[in-house]
Formats: C-alpha cells, structure tokens, sequence
C-alpha cells in the first residue's frame, strides 16, 4: 500500500518516497565499483586519488553512471555522503570531452545552490577536481555580493560551469550576460530548499529558458512532497535515487536528547564546555541571532571561547570562520538556523511549497510560527550553514534551541559524521510545564519543543535511527547553577545589542580586508581570528575557573556520566586518531585501546580555566 507523505515526511528506508518511477537502492547485495569503472579522464582520476577518494561513495556508485550516460537525476541521500561529486565529476567529465574535439566558448552547466556559503563551498569542490585540467576548465562563482560589472566580466568568455544562487543567476539571465542556450548540465544542490527558500518565482523563470535537452540533476537529503513540483519545472521523467546506506563503521550520528528549562540550557551548555564532557569541535545551534550573541557572551564570563554565525556577518566572514573551523583553529561554533525565519518572513509560497519552517511547522504544531517583526538589521537571505555545508571533523552537534521541524533536525545533525565517520547530537528539549515557567527570553517559540521532538524521534525510527533520552544528575548540575546564574545576569539585552552592533563592526573590517589584502597573503588571514572576546557584558574574572568545592570529591581526576547524570546511553565509543571524532570502536577495527564507554563517561575533567 502507498502511504501518503506530508511534506515533513522523512521515507522510511527504502520507501517509495521520490516518486512512482523512482529506483530504491540499497547498499546490501550491490556490486562495489570504484571510480576507474566510471571511464573518467585522467585527470580526474588523479584529483580523486589526492584528495584520498579511495572508492566512490553509494550516491555517487550510482549517479555518476545515471548522469554520465545523459539521464536527468533525482537523487535522494543522506547529509555528508558525498553527492557534490556525484553530480561535479560528470559534469566535469563531458566539459573535458567535449573539449577534444570543440572549441566552443559556451556555459556548459549552471549549478544552482540555496546560499551563498554553499555556493563558494561547490566552487572550491570544483576546483579542487579540476585541479589537473589547468587552464581547461572555467568556473565562477555569481552568489557573492559582487557589482553588475564584476558579474558580467566574470561570466564574459563564457566559463564552463557557472555556480550561483537561483537570484543571480536569473538577474544575470534577465541582463543577457549569462546565457543558457547551450547548456548541457542544470543542477539544483539542495534542491528541497532551494525549491521552498522564496526561489519558485526565479526557478520558474529559470526553467523557461533552459533548454529542454539540458540534463538536470538534483540532489538533497530530504525530498519529499517538492518532487513534483520538481519534475514539473524540470525534469519530467527523471531517474529517481532514494538512497539509504548503513553507516559504514558503526553508528553514524549518536543521536540524543536532554529535557530541561530554559535556564539550565545555559548550566548544562556551560558544564559541557567547561568541563569538557563531550571532547572535539562541536557546532551549537541556536534559533536567532541575538541568541547566539547571548550564548557566545554567557560563554566568555567562563573563558570559553567561541565563534558565531549568523546571517548579519558578512559573507567574507562567514566563510572564513567554516574555512578556519575546517583548519581546526576553532573548536566552537554557535550558528542561528535563520532560514526557518526567513523561510517564514520572505517567502509567500512557503506553505505552498512544503516548507517545514512555514507548512509544517503549522502541520506539526497546529499553528503557524507568530510572524516577527522585521529586523532593521540587515540580514542576508542566502545565509546558511545547517544545509550542504561540509563542517570537518564535528565531534557534536549540539541543539541549545531544538529545530522546529525534523528535516531541519536531519540537515543540522548532518554536520556531523560526514563522509562515513560517527558523531554525536545532542538535544536540548523545553517540556512545556518549564516553559511556562522560564520562557526563553528569545523571538523564538520554544512552547513545541515536544511535539516537534516525537516528530523528529518518529522520522528517525523510520530511518532505523534511534533518538535517546539522556538525563542529568540535576542535583550534581545545581551546584553549578549559582555561578551559571550569575554569568547569565551580566547577559544582558544591553549587552547582547553591543556585542552584535561591535561584533559587526569588527567583522566589516575583516571583511574588507579579507577581501582586498588578504587575498594576495593567504597566510596572514590566520591572524584574522573569529573567536575573540567581545567584551560587552560585564566581565568577573572569577568566573574563568572552576573551583574545587563545585567538583564531585574525586572531581579533579575525573568527572563521570555516573557523577554528572545516570547511564542511560547506548554504549558509545567516542575515540579517534586525535581524540576529536567519536568513533565506534571493537576488536580487529585498529581502534586499539578504544574504551566501550558513553560520550559523557570517556572524558577526564578539567578543573582550571582554559
Ligand atoms: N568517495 C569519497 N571518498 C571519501 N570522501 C568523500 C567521498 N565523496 C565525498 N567525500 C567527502 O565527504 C564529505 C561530504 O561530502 P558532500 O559535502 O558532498 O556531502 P553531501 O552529501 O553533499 O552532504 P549534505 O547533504 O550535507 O550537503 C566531504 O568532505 C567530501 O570531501
């Protein structure tokens, strides 16, 4: 029987979700091939081979043939399993053959991509393959803020792949500087968002002037109820991937959840961090932007540092805190998931077109998000970092503001455990008595914390994932709660509002020099640091060290989950080569001396400031 799918339905594995003609795969029982079976040229073979792709991933076992033998794509499959490639290296592919025998200057393939981090992060990909075809391959990227000259003069002589925002690329269409009558490839990354971002209008646009023997190609994590919509812009007989792979060694992303008030948000966070629970990089997300000033700044009083992002920050900025973050320069990142927001502000056809932000928020909750008053603060609407962004070596995933529906669940705990390693989530969940009691002091709406959470535990058991419980010993956390209570005093919205007005600033001026100096001095940009104080709440040194009397009696030597809150996690190995991703350990898997433990129980406590 065909079960029907809302738009916030996440298919079960092997569901028949993209569509009637779709093709379910999964990874049991299927040939293994490795890239050289996919004829590739040379060249490409050789960029794989430096950027140590041993062999291709699911996704790209299956679409790269699909695309290279000039079928339109739908693929559907999970965050981090490499469907950037899957869908780059056969447009690179027939770029290079057709130049051997054609000398044609034309825009071979558009690359369409809901933000602009995403889009600088595909140029890069690009790139990086092209990186044996010398001067043979053209690529540009239209989504940054660059001037109609700048634009134009990129996309004059034509370069052969074109990467932008659904926006640009339609102004420069409509300006008759790009050109897409010859194109070959069209490629919708993230196609469910772009599809639901305010895009439909352009996209509409767009699919008008595209030539009908364009192939097409999309890919997301999450499609759904979009797919038709889809396949009536585009393509109306695509090749349908909906891809479910086991996780390769182990469990993916260990997925758990914490209830607490509002408040205490703010004692476990400090906790987490402080004393080092949960070891590596991590990613908080957080529902605003003011919220992640407030956590950042809660932060400093203890010596934590942090970096934020968030839609206000130019995209200079931005993408240098993700690029620096990938260098390991910084541990923390507090992001604002916005684009539910935005979702919500700028897009009319948000409900129409199955936007969990606006529709199914509505359908999960009953009710639609209250419509926030527009900021005079000047936010960019092609923001984003829960979606497509290639984080490296994320450890955790932490939820401070639970997302309000699964499938930005799904995108934001994607950011870790890329590329087959494990990681872990945790989430915090407001229970609506304790809402009552201490509202969050944000625009946001924590009052369906709950539902949108058994709606995220039910997408995930379809997926064979499981969501758990995680309780803390509270009265082990109350000890805390004291000095937490008083760094969170010294937050206060004064403080909030000078921190972002002085972060701003500071971040305008790294921007432009980013983008005039350092452009010529790649190695100075390292002094550019993102996680600085920002010192607009009061400051009580104190604060930066923990004292002994707040440890449990042996709490200079360790500090364990039995101590800090009872075991009722799956046991979790949390072990890699640098101690940074958790990874699922166990005899003959070379992860010698891996401990069979919980994320908590594995850490030793630190008890002096950083
Ligand atoms: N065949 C491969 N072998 C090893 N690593 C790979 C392979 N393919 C991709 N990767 C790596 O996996 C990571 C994730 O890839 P990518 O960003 O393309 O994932 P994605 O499926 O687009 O994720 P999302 O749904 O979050 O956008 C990248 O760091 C990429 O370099």
């Amino acid at each position: 029987m065909k079960r029907k799918l809302d738009q916030n339905d996440e298919p079960a594995p092997g569901e028949n979700a993209v569509g009637d003609e779709k093709i379910s795969h999964h990874a049991g029982g299927q040939i293994e091939l490795s890239f050289s079976d996919f004829d590739l040229d040379p060249r490409l073979l050789q960029a794989l081979a430096k950027q140590k792709f041993r062999k291709p991933t699911l996704v790209q076992q299956k679409a790269i043939p699909l695309a290279l033998d000039m079928k339109d794509v739908l693929a559907k499959a999970k965050t981090g399993s490499g469907k950037t490639a899957a869908y780059v290296l056969p447009i690179l592919q027939s770029i290079l053959q057709r130049k051997r025998t054609s000398t044609d200057k034309l825009v071979a393939a558009l690359i369409l991509v809901p933000t602009r981090e995403l889009a600088d992060q595909v140029l890069k990909v690009v790139g990086e393959f092209a990186a044996y075809c010398f001067n043979e391959i053209r690529a540009v990227n239209l989504a940054d803020k660059q001037s109609d000259t700048v634009q134009r003069a990129l996309l004059s002589g034509a370069p052969d792949i074109v990467v932008s925002t659904p926006t640009k690329a339609l102004a420069n269409v409509q300006s008759g500087a790009l050109s897409p009558d010859k194109l070959s490839y069209l490629v919708l990354d993230e196609a469910d968002l772009v599809m639901s971002y305010g895009y439909e209008d352009d996209l509409q646009k767009i699919a008008q002037v595209i030539p009908t023997s364009t192939q097409k190609m999309l890919t997301s994590a999450t499609l759904s109820s979009e797919v038709d919509s889809l396949k009536g812009l585009f393509c109306r007989n695509p090749m349908m991937l909906d891809l479910e792979e086991p996780d390769e060694e182990g469990e993916g992303v260990a997925q758990y959840y914490t209830k607490c008030g509002e408040d205490e948000k703010f004692i476990l966070a400090y906790i987490i961090m402080k004393l080092k629970l949960i070891k590596g990089k991590c990613i908080i997300f957080v529902s605003d932007v003011d919220r992640c000033y407030r956590l950042k700044l809660f932060f400093e009083q203890f010596g934590i540092r942090s970096c934020v992002l968030n839609s206000q920050l130019p995209v200079n900025s931005r993408i240098h805190v993700v690029e620096e973050f990938n260098r390991n320069v910084y541990d923390i990142i507090i992001a604002s998931d916005e684009h539910e927001v935005i979702g919500d502000e700028d897009s009319p056809q948000a409900e129409k077109n199955g936007d969990e932000d606006g529709a199914d928020r509505k359908k999960e909750t009953g009710k639609s998000r209250p419509k926030k008053k527009r900021k005079t603060s000047r936010r960019d609407k092609e923001y984003g970092v829960s979606r497509g962004i290639d984080f490296r070596n994320v450890a955790y995933v932490f939820n401070f503001d639970l997302p309000t529906s699964s499938r930005s669940y799904t995108h934001r705990i994607g950011r870790t455990a890329r590329a087959g390693r494990n990681g872990m989530a945790l989430s915090f969940v407001v229970p609506k008595d304790l809402y009552r009691k201490h509202p969050p002091t944000t625009t946001e709406t924590a009052e369906d914390d709950e539902k949108v959470l058994s709606k995220i535990i039910k997408h995930q058991e379809k997926k064979g994932k499981e969501m758990k419980p995680y309780t803390f010993d509270m009265a082990q956390v109350n000890n805390f709660r004291y000095r937490a209570n008083d760094a969170l005093r010294a937050v206060t919205k004064v403080a909030i509002r000078e921190a972002r007005t002085r972060e701003l600033r500071q971040e305008l001026i790294k921007s432009e020099k980013l983008k005039r100096h350092f452009e010529e001095n790649p190695t100075e940009l390292r002094h550019l640091r993102h996680d600085g104080e920002l010192r607009a709440a009061r400051t009580q040194p104190h604060l930066k060290h923990v004292p002994d009397y707040l440890l449990p009696k042996d709490g200079r030597k360790a500090l364990t989950s039995e101590e800090i809150g009872y075991v009722s996690l799956r046991k979790h190995d949390a072990k890699d080569r640098k101690g940074r991703v958790f990874r699922k350990g166990g005899k003959g898997r070379g992860t010698k001396g891996a401990r069979r433990s919980d994320p908590l129980k594995s850490f030793k406590m630190k008890s002096k400031g950083k």
